[in-house]
């Protein structure tokens, strides 16, 4: 056994004093490489995982270049009286900068491991990138954190080339348990060396046992609020530090709803009614960017009812209409966008195919993108300006914005996911709102639970009640309703229905689905290869498509090449028929189409534009089956049809019994004509 055990006590105070360094200085160094995108990315990360590659003995002679007497920097400490080479402070810098990359790498790889989607949410909340990086990142990469500690003081209690460089081996300042060892063997003195080396394994073995722990809870981030560490860190960041942001909400929760006695879903709709066009935002209106000429924006344009007990209602001014107008080109490998539209207060929806620039032409108008160039303006301020350089960052645009997957943060309550946007607005208050936003989604109770407790419709309830907790000027739905199961659909997208009706910003809503969109939004915006294809009502969109593909996105299955005939009348090549036709026919007439459900079976002769059809093949769901029909004769087999037709079971089970052929109206006040 060692007769002296001071080497044990410097090498456990250097590698805890170099881990405490390593980690602030890996954390900062992985936060600010996560968020820099410049061409030096790759030679700035080389620069700082360097010390993990090269040898120990070259990184202290790098460290004595750097620090030692004939160095500028060693001067300038020289002159200040401080010379760290050969002291102990040069004995914790080595294990420093060796120990760093291993924090620096881990942080940055649970960091680029996270969803992105949870930043641009919190962007969106209006919280700056140090809160984001607070309260989000650093919580969420809690136990990556702490596996790269482990690491760290492993690396650091190992240290021995740069050190002895930097510190050399004085007895009872540098000598750290790697340098006894190696001078005890080299004195002979194998069993003082031995002991050494059995008190390394048994340290080692402590720290591999904490390794193997912490990557344990860095595992799924589902059960991480499950997880002590998360737990811990939850309690210091929320229960301590940030405990009149959020720690008290749960208590006062449950005051609010005793106190406010449950108010019902009724009176809580009251929150959604108060999102006017230019609400209760974050950006303050004097330091919004404005466009010129316009007038100055309502502040509180749509008061509150009596019966509402929203906290930030200030007092009413004349309301001004909503209206977003977006003129943007954004150009990326291989995809170029340039869109021009401008909608008001009815919901949009945003139809195209996938690719087609539904979700790129959101996170521009939200601030996540930036377009090439163009401008945005909401409710007459401006948001984006490439001419006059203005382009407001996210967290001051007042957008609330509901992504596909839900974007919660899995680290925080659902109280706390919805309260995460309000933090401008005072304490009671926001716990008052944050029951009311529980109560109108039909979350009440769940406001303790954690996202990875609820089920998918009610995560995405959660994310629509903190969308609209910050009260946006707009609300971007990304496909909302898409990872939700039938009957959570069609519920959720009742809520949302009975929400949009009472919310007076404007709406802008991504679906695949045309009769979601037809449910929800008053207008249409069909995308295709980043180009608009048609803007109008759904009514208009849907009755008279401009365009073949507008009439294909609009679930349009029949179409057949045309020509004109006469004024009434067009030859329908591929129907091998002529039809008479109510629409004006446009002289540059290509195509005419004829939705599936508009086919109607009837007796020969009783109506214009009727034909002998006969059954290809057919498929069937539940409640309506597809017949595809050829005109004129029989088929020669299952794909030898010209058009689909669809029926409710009723009408088939009537229909199916009929000798062929049996005869169906092209009615001439359906048929859609398209020009080229
Ligand atoms: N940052 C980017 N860099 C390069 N290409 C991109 C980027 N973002 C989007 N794209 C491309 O732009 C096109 C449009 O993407 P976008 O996500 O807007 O489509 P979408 O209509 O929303 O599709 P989906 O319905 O499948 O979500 C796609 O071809 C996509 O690959």
């Amino acid at each position: 056994m060692p007769d002296d055990l001071t080497p044990l006590w410097i090498s456990l105070k250097t590698a805890s004093v170099a881990t405490v360094l390593a980690t602030c200085l890996g954390i900062l160094a992985a936060g600010w490489m996560l968020s820099y995108r410049g061409r030096a990315r790759g030679l700035i990360d080389g620069v700082l995982t360097l010390p993990l590659v090269l040898p120990p003995t070259v990184v202290g002679f790098l460290l004595l270049l750097l620090l030692g007497k004939n160095s500028p920097i060693g001067q300038a400490l020289n002159y200040l009286g401080v010379s760290p080479i050969f002291t102990w402070t040069a004995a914790v810098m080595a294990a420093t900068v060796v120990a760093f990359p291993l924090v620096y790498k881990t942080v940055l790889s649970a960091l680029e491991q996270l969803d992105s989607t949870l930043i641009s949410s919190a962007r969106t909340l209006g919280a700056s990138d140090w809160r984001i990086f607070w309260q989000i990142l650093l919580p969420l990469v809690w136990p990556g954190i702490l596996a790269g500690m482990i690491l760290a003081f492993a690396r650091a209690l190992g240290e021995f080339g740069a050190t002895l460089m930097v510190g050399g081996s004085i007895s009872g300042v540098t000598q750290t348990i790697p340098i006894a060892i190696f001078f005890a063997a080299e004195a002979g003195r194998m069993g003082v060396a031995l002991a050494w080396v059995v008190l390394m394994v048994l340290i080692s073995l402590v720290v591999i046992t904490g390794i193997h722990q912490g990557s344990r809870n860095a595992l799924p981030r589902t059960v991480l609020p499950q997880a002590g560490a998360q737990r811990l860190f939850n309690w210091i960041y929320f229960g301590t530090l940030k405990v009149n942001q959020f720690g008290l909400i749960p208590a006062v929760l449950t005051q609010q709803r005793r106190r406010l006695g449950h108010p019902s879903a009724q009176t809580t709709r009251a929150l959604a009614r108060s999102r006017s066009p230019n609400g209760r935002g974050r950006v303050p209106v004097d330091t919004a960017a404005r466009e010129p000429g316009l007038p100055q924006l309502a502040v509180e344009a749509f008061p509150a009812p009596q019966t509402m007990t929203t906290p930030s209602s200030n007092s009413p001014t004349q309301p001004q209409a909503a209206e977003l107008v977006v003129q943007i080109e954004r150009q990326v490998p291989g995809f170029d966008l340039d869109l021009q539209f401008r909608t008001d207060q009815q919901p949009l929806g945003l139809l195209g195919a996938s690719g087609s620039g539904k979700t790129m032409t959101l996170r521009c108008i939200a601030g996540l993108d930036t377009p090439s160039q163009g401008r945005i303006v909401l409710n007459g301020r401006v948001l984006f300006d490439s001419h006059k350089r203005i382009n407001l960052p996210s967290c001051d645009r007042n957008v609330g914005i509901v992504f596909q997957n839900y974007a919660l943060f899995p680290h925080l309550t659902v109280a706390q996911n919805i309260a995460f946007g309000m933090a401008a607005i005072p304490k009671p208050q926001r716990a008052a709102d944050v029951v009311q936003y529980l109560d109108m989604m039909d979350l009440s109770g769940l406001g303790d639970r954690y996202p990875h407790q609820l089920s998918g419709g009610q995560q995405q309830r959660v994310a629509l009640a903190r969308a609209l907790a910050i009260q946006p000027d707009m609300l971007l739905l990304d496909e909302p309703l898409s990872a939700l199961d039938t009957y959570l659909r069609s519920h959720v997208e009742k809520l949302l229905v009975e929400v949009l009706s009472e919310y007076r910003g404007i709406t802008l809503f991504i679906t695949h689905k045309l009769e979601e969109a037809y449910r929800i939004c008053t207008n249409l915006l069909v995308l295709a290869n980043g180009r608009i294809l048609a803007n109008g009502t759904k009514e208009a969109i849907f009755q008279r498509p401009p365009s073949i593909e507008v009439a294909k996105v609009s679930e349009c299955k029949n179409f057949s090449r045309a020509r004109r005939v006469d004024d009434t009348h067009i030859e329908a090549i591929d129907w091998t028929c002529q039809l008479a036709v109510q629409a004006p026919i446009p002289a540059d007439l290509a195509y005419v189409g004829l939705r599936a459900h508009h086919i109607q079976f009837v007796f020969p002769g009783e109506q214009p534009n009727t034909f002998p059809s006969w059954l290809a093949i057919l498929t069937e769901t539940q409640h309506r089956v597809t017949l595809y029909l050829k005109l004129h004769g029989q088929p020669s087999g299952p794909h030898d049809y010209h058009l689909q037709a669809e029926v409710y079971r009723e009408k088939w089970d009537r229909l199916r019994h009929s000798p062929f052929p049996w005869y169906i109206c092209l009615d001439p006040a359906r048929l859609i004509v398209m020009p080229e």
